[in-house]
């Protein structure tokens, strides 16, 4: 069922929208007429954030709430305003961080907080989100994943089992919100050039370094792009490049290839 909800939308909120694909979004979104209220964390960075979205999209409303998405109140509060600017007509929930590292050299609070903000801030944004927009029978959602969320590669023990868990999430809300007219899509981009990607770099095994090379990063603007427009389509899984297209739609037939191949580039690269 196609999504009810217009495109441009008149109303999006997005969190992580401060930087890297959820800024690009908003300002992909922006400049389509698209008015915004952008989360984050951090206060100076979001108004930086905004005003750069407004300079480049005069004339379009840009609001923002500081907001720790691993707060399920205060994410609550701050949706609950934007929906009472304007009804929603997209979420998007992108706000997301990284831990890189072998297994056992990853502590278990690592575990813990990247749950905690990937799954449980997605969770924490939509609960408030979904709501009116499957009363008004109209809305889109659009959860930022990863390749990570296809494949569990060498140093991703902590990361990709909260993208794992957004898939699982986005399946069972897609099949409850379409019948109201509220598509649900989930994004899997692969590496994407942006400042968390440049610090995740820093703490990256010689093995993930090795795996990741194989599959070049993406301009956030490009991979933004690609969201939205599987967004507008109400596509329930949009994936970002060929790669990770093989992932979703070849496995599980090519998984057994794939793993062999990545465990001798794995094992060459801890060899050093
Ligand atoms: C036939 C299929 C071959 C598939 C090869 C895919 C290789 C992909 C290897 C890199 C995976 C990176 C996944 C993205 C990680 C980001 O989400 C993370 N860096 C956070 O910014």
């Amino acid at each position: 069922m196609p999504p009810r909800a217009p495109w441009p939308p008149r109303h999006a909120v997005i969190s992580g929208g401060s930087s890297g694909i959820g800024l690009a979004m908003a300002q992909a979104l922006a400049a389509q007429g698209t008015g915004l209220t952008l989360l984050a964390r951090d206060p100076a960075r979001l108004e930086a954030a905004a005003g750069a979205v407004r300079a480049a999209a005069p004339g379009v409303e840009v609001a923002t709430q500081p907001c720790d998405i691993r707060d399920a109140e205060a994410t609550a509060r701050a949706v609950a305003a934007a929906e009472a600017r304007a009804p929603l007509d997209l979420a998007v929930a992108c706000a997301g961080v990284v831990r890189a590292g072998g297994f056992a050299d990853l502590p278990a609070q690592a575990h813990r907080e990247l749950m905690e903000t990937n799954y449980f801030g997605v969770l924490n944004l939509l609960r408030p989100a979904l709501g009116p927009m499957r009363a008004r029978g109209a809305g889109r959602v659009l959860i930022v994943g990863s390749a990570a969320g296809l494949a569990g590669f060498w140093g991703y023990s902590a990361y990709a089992p909260t993208k794992f868990a957004l898939r699982g999430l986005a399946e069972a809300l897609r099949a409850e919100c379409a019948p109201d007219g509220v598509s649900v899509s989930i994004g899997h981009p692969p590496d994407t050039e942006t400042p968390q990607l440049a610090a995740e770099r820093a703490e990256r095994p010689p093995q993930l370094v090795a795996i990741a090379a194989t599959a070049p990063p993406r301009e956030a603007r490009a991979v933004a792009a690609a969201l939205l427009a599987g967004a507008r389509r109400g596509r329930a899984d949009v994936p970002v490049g060929a790669l990770a297209w093989a992932l979703l739609r070849l496995a599980p037939a090519v998984r057994p290839a794939v793993d062999a191949w990545f465990d001798r580039v794995a094992a060459r690269a801890g060899r050093g």
